[in-house]
């Protein structure tokens, strides 16, 4: 070592000569000499008893035992155990990640007990191990045999977003009901531990806990959905999967609206029109839409998790879109237009496209795009658009090109949108921020719609009736069913006031704070 030193304050290594003169110093020196030759006595010593030679013919097989002593606190053990119902044998089947088990490093997945607090396990069913844990106090002690080739846990963090509801407490297949997770679809769950092929462990975010708990996996998920699916059954007892049918759909879309107001037409924009005939060709909609994209509730079937990651979007990137969806009445366009209206040099919706003639007041590309039929349906066919639809003989249509016009001038686009319309927007190029307009209460409705007007089939702004306020609360909560999953943020829309700036400052916090976003969208442009 004083050589290397040496060599290294010749070649001027900072800190060389340092080193060097701290080695060669006298109290150092003595110490090292001090040490040395105590270990050598040491070494040389002879220690009583003399032990006896391990005996030759020790059984290989012979199983080491471990004694584990946990104190029981308000927590529970964390981990599950099962019975090998051949052999009676108690087996730890899991250690749930951050719990007490988990963290002591003593108890684990395979390990085999052999007493708990000194009572025999073997024959024992779970329930009765389980008792003897609850009864005791204090200390528990576990006799076991540890797992011989101890699982190597490579970490996992994912992190998923729910496409279904859970709850473990209504789940008979789940291993430890206590043990599970309930989540909702939406929720962002951080995978912890995807070892077992059934049953993952997550935590539901946010979460201070450091305990996790058990949720189905991907794949168990998928298979009762496919058992769901073959037995007509829309619920199942612990996993709801959402299926609309084509009647239900029709409910919701089922109110259709002439109007021929100038001033009307002007305000809602393009929305008034498409939204109308949206509504009266919801059927003929959906059936071409299938052609195209999956319906919501089939992918949720198919995936019912969905990785997603943080995103924050940097100054350079484009603005994120904004997406409004609601059920007719509860106030979508007046949210959007009175958001235009306030910063108009920010927020501006995409221009639509039409095969009708223009009116005298409007202008080519500021109302609307005035294109002949045959381009109009040249575009639909190479799926140029978002939505489109026919409305008292003429094609009205958003288009994908209206949106990126609005996002490459460095403006956010809000669009207002069929719901179902979703999954072909939630791309990587528009990486759309969904916002639900929720209606409050029927009670609350009545309050704040009294002066309000809606339009109808048959007068043009009526005031709201008990009955739209029921259709429009039945509306909502069976889109929040089938579409919840792709739901970022929901506004109740109550007084109107608070909504706008609750709008307003949700469209900010989508562009400029972290946020969820799937996996594939922050991945390299076509790997998505
Ligand atoms: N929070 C609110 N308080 C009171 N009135 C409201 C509120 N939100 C919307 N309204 C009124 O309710 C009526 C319907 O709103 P709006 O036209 O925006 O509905 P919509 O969701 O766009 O449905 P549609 O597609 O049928 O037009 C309008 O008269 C609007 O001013």
């Amino acid at each position: 070592v004083v050589e290397e030193l040496k060599v290294s304050m010749r070649k001027q290594v900072s800190g060389a000569d340092h080193l060097y003169s701290l080695l060669n110093a006298p109290w150092l020196q003595s110490l090292l000499k001090a040490l040395l030759s105590s270990h050598d006595m040491v070494a040389q010593k002879d220690f009583n008893p003399v032990l006896p030679p391990l005996p030759d013919d020790l059984p290989n097989e012979e199983e080491a035992m471990r004694i584990v002593c946990l104190v029981k606190n308000n927590q529970p053990l964390g981990a599950t155990i099962k019975k090998n119902e051949v052999t009676g044998e108690i087996f730890v089947a899991r250690v749930i990640h951050g719990g007490l088990a988990d963290r002591s490093g003593l108890l684990n997945m395979g390990d085999k007990l052999v007493e708990v607090n000194w009572q025999p396990v073997a024959g024992m069913d779970p329930e009765q191990i389980i008792e003897i844990l609850t009864q005791s106090q204090g200390t528990i002690m576990f006799k076991l045999v540890p797992m011989s080739d101890k699982p190597v846990n490579t970490p996992v963090k994912l992190y998923m977003r729910a496409m279904v509801d859970y709850c473990p407490q209504h789940d008979p297949a789940i291993p430890c009901a206590d043990a599970g997770v309930v989540f909702h679809k939406g929720n962002v769950l951080e995978v912890v531990d995807q070892t077992d092929a059934l049953w993952w462990q997550a935590r539901k975010l946010p979460s201070t806990s450091a305990f996790a708990g058990l949720i189905p996996s991907a794949e168990l998920l998928k298979r009762w959905a496919e058992e769901s699916v073959h037995s007509t059954c829309i619920t199942s007892r612990c996993v709801t999967f959402f299926i609309l049918n084509s009647e239900d759909m029709m409910a919701i879309d089922e109110k259709c609206v002439e109007t021929g107001l100038r001033s009307l037409a002007v305000a809602a924009g393009f929305r008034r029109s498409l939204r109308l005939c949206r509504r009266k060709l919801a059927s003929l909609l959906h059936q071409s839409r299938d052609n195209h994209y999956p319906s919501s509730s089939h992918s949720a079937l198919t995936h019912p998790y969905e990785e997603v990651v943080l995103y924050q979007r940097r100054m350079q990137d484009k603005h994120r879109l904004v997406v409004l969806v609601g059920s007719s009445g509860v106030g979508v366009n007046e949210l959007r237009r009175r958001l235009i209206e306030r910063q108009p040099k920010i927020f501006q919706g995409p221009v639509p496209h039409t095969t009708r003639p223009p009116k005298s007041y409007e202008e080519p590309g500021r109302e609307y795009h005035f294109i002949k039929k045959e381009q109009f349906e040249n575009m639909a066919d190479t799926q140029r658009f978002l939505e489109y639809a026919e409305y008292k003989g003429h094609l009205y249509g958003t288009s994908f090109d209206g949106i990126r016009d609005v996002l490459d001038k460095g403006m956010i686009c809000i669009v207002d949108i069929e719901p179902h319309a979703i999954p072909s927007i939630r791309t990587q190029e528009f990486r759309p921020y969904i916002i639900f307009v929720k209606p409050p209460s029927c009670a609350r409705m009545r309050k704040t719609r009294k002066n309000a007007q809606i339009i109808t089939n048959y007068f043009v702004n009526r005031p709201f009736k008990e009955e739209d306020f029921q259709e429009i609360e039945e509306a909502a909560k069976k889109m929040e069913a089938q579409y919840g999953h792709f739901f970022d943020h929901v506004l109740v829309n109550d007084g109107l006031q608070d909504s706008c700036e609750q709008l307003l400052w949700v469209t900010r916090r989508a562009q400029d704070d972290p946020q969820w976003v799937p996996a594939a969208w922050l991945q390299p442009t076509g790997q998505s």
